[in-house]
């Protein structure tokens, strides 16, 4: 399994960097990094340096697959490195930290780090999946910043990929629009999802995957976010909310797909939204009904829901 690590940084000069907003400076460092592979290479030692004496002779390899995930607002470089191949028990002791499943750290770690571990570990894993070119079947070379991978034999260059995917949360006016597939950890259900097909508008995808998965047709789609999400291999969300009218509330559930959906009221969402770790529970008991973590982005939309529904129930 990949287990990532982050860093903690170190100072790196910005002083010709400093042209612009604070971001417009960030946005441009970062890639100066990617361009520049002896500059990356620089911020890399600068960043890990303390890291690395911890790890010993595994050191040298880590580093040489490190990746670049971002800089932070003091123009510091940030780097994911993976450390799955060394002793996971003489790491936490000499780093003074447990590893934890990555979709068991979304319930842990704080908003503004979720999606620097995500990014890393996606971008690890998209490394280590496009060794060879699927052209000329030759081995690829990563740059520095691992941004990108170039067959040697034709030049082609590859970067990394995310699928895109609709989210919808689709809601009658009253109640919204829960499911569960059978894969889901007891008592969680999300909003709908699925992946967009060769050539699809999001629309196109978002109506589809409601009249097949709960057999509904959808009349309004109104835009919330988006996210990376590196779970099965980096999807690109892309999340909505969505109406059917009262009297076209009626569910077909396509069972092949989800194990369960149904229409939750606010009452019902409320609860859920309150449960903040996955429940602990005596399997012949019922579950207890709890949604993605927050950093998840159907928690985002459940979350507008149910506020919105409020902001109603007080204008009533
Ligand atoms: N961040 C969040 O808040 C949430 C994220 N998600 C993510 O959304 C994604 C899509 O949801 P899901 O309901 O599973 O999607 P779908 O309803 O599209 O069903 C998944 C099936 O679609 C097929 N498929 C088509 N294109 C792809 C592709 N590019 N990659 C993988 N499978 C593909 C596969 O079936 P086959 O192999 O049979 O062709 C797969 O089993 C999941 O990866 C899930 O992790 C879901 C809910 C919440
Ligand atoms: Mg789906």
């Amino acid at each position: 399994m990949l287990k990532c690590l982050r860093v903690l940084p170190a100072p790196v000069t910005r002083s010709c960097y400093r042209c612009g907003s604070s971001y417009v400076a960030r946005m441009r460092f970062i890639n100066h990094l990617k361009e520049d592979p002896g500059a990356c290479l620089k911020a890399l030692d600068s960043d890990v340096e303390g890291i690395l004496n911890r790890l010993g002779e595994g050191g040298s390899l880590v580093k040489e697959e490190s990746v670049l995930i971002t800089c932070t607002e003091q123009n510091r470089a940030l780097f994911c490195l993976d450390v799955g191949q060394l002793d996971q028990g003489a790491l936490e002791e000499a780093c003074g930290a447990a590893f934890v499943d990555l979709r068991k750290a979304f319930f842990i770690l704080r908003g503004e780090e979720a999606p620097l571990v995500a990014r890393g570990q996606a971008l690890l894993r998209w490394h280590q999946g496009n060794g060879f070119c699927s052209a000329s079947g030759q081995p690829t070379t990563r740059n520095q910043a691992g941004s990108q991978r170039v067959c040697q034999s034709n030049g082609l260059i590859y970067y990394p990929k995310m699928s895109p995917v609709i989210i919808t949360l689709v809601s009658d006016g009253r109640r919204c629009l829960l499911a569960r597939q059978t894969s889901f950890p007891r008592g969680m259900y999300s909003a709908l999802a699925g992946f967009c097909d060769m050539g699809e508008t999001l629309e196109e995808t978002l109506r589809r995957e409601v009249a097949e998965e709960v057999g509904l047709e959808v009349d309004s789609v109104l835009y919330s976010g988006s996210q990376h999400w590196p779970f099965p291999q980096s999807s690109f969300m892309v999340a909505c909310h969505a109406t059917v009218g009262p009297d076209n509330a009626q569910l077909e559930v396509d069972h092949a797909e989800l194990e369960d959906a149904r229409w939750f009221t606010l009452e019902e969402i409320r609860a859920a939204l309150k449960v903040r770790t996955p429940p602990r529970e005596l399997r012949d008991q019922p579950p207890t009904v709890w949604v993605p973590p927050a950093y998840a982005i159907a928690h985002r939309l459940i979350g507008e829901w149910a506020e919105d529904q409020e902001r109603r129930g007080e204008g009533r």
